[in-house]
């Protein structure tokens, strides 16, 4: 009898995964029977093959996750990974990201407990950089801490020059984020990914090179998820994620969405009805808590913790609310 083997999903193409042995070892596995439904960062536990039947082995059990960062449309879910640390959303100042879609990767993250992290590239664009530093004032802005705890922005958020030598004003912070940690990158096509990625690790060819090979034919396309070491030793690895047009949340219930906005979900213990939507019912203390107005900017530069709603917020709480019960 042969001896299952622990292993780690680090890329996948198709239904091949490449799994990675305790020992750094890597070999192409394919699940067992018909369904393949392992995704990169799972644990697994595999098969060799028997002799003579080439040199693939076979993907027996997925241990059972941590989480899973996935998104959905109607027809299809797509993972992005499992068991991760943290998501590191990357933006720049150009091209123009869409704060409609910043949003959801939030969403989903907050549903399965995710830490996030934003991440704002090109800083050297000045004007633009600026531009969106500013539509990410309400990501940005200091709450007030809840049961005696600091004031906190509602995600960190970094200025980043990824193609310059120190890596920015706050690499060091990223630096220091990802350490001992398993993060997720994702982001839209053109904000720094793959500078980011070779930056980090120089060797970032190297861990994919053979397998590429194998996996389709020489050429290393980011269509999933692929696992790079930063640190084995601490467990630091940074996982780069293929691009995506529209973010999915299906699999979100409307009701679970306000547990999915912490600027919104703060406020929604008061209402007076205990299952307020927060779009209609009177007495309802989300909606008295958005600002007319877009409010004093409140971010973690002044320092004064910012309580109120930020109108664009409520909006896309709104929007989402619609489609999500549509
Ligand atoms: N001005 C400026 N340009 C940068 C910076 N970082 C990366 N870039 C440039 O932005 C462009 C896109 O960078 P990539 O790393 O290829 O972006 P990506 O997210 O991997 O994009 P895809 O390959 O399309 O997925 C390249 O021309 C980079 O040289 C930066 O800090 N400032
Ligand atoms: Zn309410």
């Amino acid at each position: 009898m042969m001896e299952l083997q622990p292993g780690r999903i680090v890329n996948s193409h198709g239904r091949h995964y490449v799994v990675e042995s305790p020992d750094g070892t890597r070999r192409i596995c394919h699940p067992r029977g018909k369904k393949s439904q392992a995704v990169v960062g799972d644990e697994v536990l595999w098969l060799p093959p028997r002799p003579g039947q080439g040199d693939e082995g076979s993907i027996e059990k997925i241990v059972e996750r941590r989480n899973l960062f996935y998104r959905q449309d109607e027809i299809r879910t797509k993972a992005f990974a499992a068991n991760i640390d943290q998501v590191l959303v990357l933006l720049a100042a150009e091209p123009v990201f869409s704060e409609s879609q910043l949003a959801r990767a939030l969403v989903a993250a907050e549903a399965q407990g995710i830490p996030v992290i934003i991440g704002l590239n090109k800083e050297d664009v000045t004007v633009p950089f600026a531009q969106a530093w500013q539509r990410l004032a309400a990501y940005r802005r200091l709450l007030p801490g809840q049961d005696g705890a600091a004031a906190a922005p509602l995600y960190p958020v970094l200025r980043l020059q990824l193609d310059a030598p120190d890596g920015g004003t706050d690499f060091p912070q990223l630096r220091q984020t990802l350490a001992g940690r398993a993060t997720l990158v994702l982001g839209p096509s053109g904000v720094g990914k793959s500078t980011l990625i070779n930056r980090l690790i120089p060797d970032a060819a190297v861990q994919t090179a053979a397998i590429s090979t194998v996996l389709n034919s020489g050429k290393h396309t980011t269509t999933t998820t692929t696992w790079y070491w930063l640190a084995r030793e601490q467990g630091c690895a940074v996982l780069d994620s293929p691009g995506f047009q529209e973010f999915g949340l299906r699999h979100i219930a409307p009701t679970e969405l306000v547990r999915c906005m912490p600027d919104i979900a703060r406020h929604a213990t008061g209402c007076r009805f205990y299952n307020c939507t927060h779009i209609h019912e009177p007495g309802c203390v989300v909606r008295a808590a958005v600002e007319e107005e877009a409010g004093p900017d409140g971010d973690e530069a002044d320092g004064v913790p910012h309580d109120g709603i930020a109108a664009s917020r409520y909006a896309l709480y709104q929007a989402l609310f619609a489609e999500l019960s549509g």
